[in-house]
């Protein structure tokens, strides 16, 4: 048997090669075998991954090893697949069913610890569209598989500076077309959006999906924000889909979570539903936010850790925005709404969703986002209140659930008031 490196290990040798950087730490090699058998592979005490799945797991370094196969579509969406295996199947077939042509380009094994110094392998000109920078899908098997619509889309968030070849735009635009995209499982579309969302540009995806239909398809409330103006006062770009860009980008910029970044990403769904007669400005668009993450949520089965964090975060961003402008008991009401008394640290992720949020509007991305310097200060004050004893007293007194809750309540509006030097009475009306 014959065994190759390919996939994502060879194509980021070759670019830090090109980029002249330090040999890239690619973790995950993907490996072809060439000429062998499940018999075969067993007996050399490789582990199946699944039953009717021609991939193996090496025994001592758990590296993915994959009989080279050709596929063929015997159903709509990503369940539809029949694998071809036997020892006659070769590398050049097994290059061709891969997605992209950056993706389709393999190095003997025994060169795999420098594959940017050896014999490439690169039927489909993958190392020209590596330096011309070009997303090329490599045959019309990529048609045959919408995941590779979104990871195309996510391989333009992790390298920005690539393009979509016109044909392979030509191609998703008619996979859209063909509704292809309306069978993606939701395990696999969270997978790679979530992926996406964690890469250098999250907007690139966005871009990317948009430009070919397929975020009408699979995400329309996120879609439809693009055209739907914004007031310039507040946000000199205007339109609500360049500021969600902005936005997601800046939450990259910042090293967000994944949970910071999917709450940016949903934070004004509801501007895409506010009645036209009331543009540019968007009242309540906080409770329509929180109402579409809700289905958007179900539909792809977002985690519950990303569903929480974007709900408090649609909720609640217009009110720490405007947070300098609130006294002491405002300011532990709305820590209160945020649940920031239980989960202090989710409270920073909240804040830094306001900040990318904030500072994702046109000629705002160097401000600092004051609001903090008072949020966090307010937070450490009143959580300075210690509850137990409060409810000891209280206990000791007769009061019963709501009414300790009250002087819980006034106490920290007590320490929030101390710590910023105010009076406990709102500033604002
Ligand atoms: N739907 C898919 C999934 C994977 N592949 C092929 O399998 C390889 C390995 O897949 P994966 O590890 O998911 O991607 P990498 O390109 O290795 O990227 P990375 O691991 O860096 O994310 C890809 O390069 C590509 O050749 C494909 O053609 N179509
Ligand atoms: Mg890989």
């Amino acid at each position: 048997m014959d065994i190759y490196l390919v996939g994502g290990a060879v194509r980021d040798a070759l670019m830090a090669r090109d980029a002249d950087a330090a040999a890239s730490s690619h973790v995950d090699r993907d490996w072809v075998v060439v000429g062998a058998t499940p018999e075969a592979m067993a007996a050399q005490g490789f582990l199946p991954v699944g039953r009717d799945f021609p991939v193996f797991l090496h025994p001592q370094t758990r590296e993915e090893y994959a009989l080279a196969r050709t596929e063929r579509k015997t159903a709509p969406g990503y369940h539809g697949f029949h694998f071809h295996t036997d020892p006659g199947v070769t590398l050049e077939d097994d290059l061709a069913r891969r997605d992209l042509t950056i993706n389709a380009m393999a190095v003997a094994a025994t060169d795999a610890e420098d594959p940017a110094s050896a014999r490439l392998i690169d039927p489909h000109g993958g190392l020209r569209d590596l330096r011309e920078r070009v997303l090329r899908h490599v045959t019309g098997a990529f048609g045959e598989d919408p995941v590779r619509i979104l990871r195309l889309a996510r391989f333009a968030a992790r390298f920005p500076d690539f393009s979509v070849a016109p044909e392979t735009r030509a191609l998703m635009r008619q996979m859209v077309e063909h509704g292809e995209v309306d069978h993606l499982v939701a395990e696999r579309v969270w997978q790679e959006l979530s992926r996406g969302l964690m890469e250098q540009r999250p907007s690139r995806m966005f871009e990317v999906l948009r430009d070919c239909g397929a975020l009408q398809r699979l995400l329309p409330e996120v879609d439809r924000l693009w055209g739907v103006p914004q007031r310039a006062d507040h946000h000199p770009e205007i339109d609500t889909g360049v500021h969600l860009m902005m936005v997601l980008d800046m939450s990259a910029l910042l090293g967000a979570s994944l949970p910071v970044r999917f709450a940016c990403l949903c934070h004004d769904l509801g501007k895409g539903t506010t009645p036209a007669d009331v543009l540019p400005r968007h009242i309540g668009h906080e409770e329509r936010s929180a109402r579409l993450l809700r289905g958007l949520c179900e539909r792809w089965r977002v985690p519950v850790e990303c569903r929480e964090l974007a709900d408090v975060v649609a909720r609640e961003h217009g009110n720490l925005h405007r947070s300098a402008g609130l006294g002491a008991a405002a300011l532990v009401r709305l820590l209160e709404r945020c649940d920031a008394f239980r989960k202090p640290a989710r409270f920073l992720d909240i804040v830094l969703a306001c900040e990318c949020d904030a500072r994702g509007r046109l000629g705002h991305a160097g401000d600092a986002y004051l609001q903090r310097e008072r949020l966090l200060p307010a937070l450490q004050a009143a959580r300075s209140v210690v509850t137990a004893d409060i409810a000891a007293q209280a206990q000791a007194r007769g009061l019963k659930g709501p009414d300790v809750g009250t002087l819980i309540h006034r106490a920290r509006v007590t320490e929030v008031a101390k710590a910023l030097g105010e009076g406990a009475l709102d500033r604002t009306p």
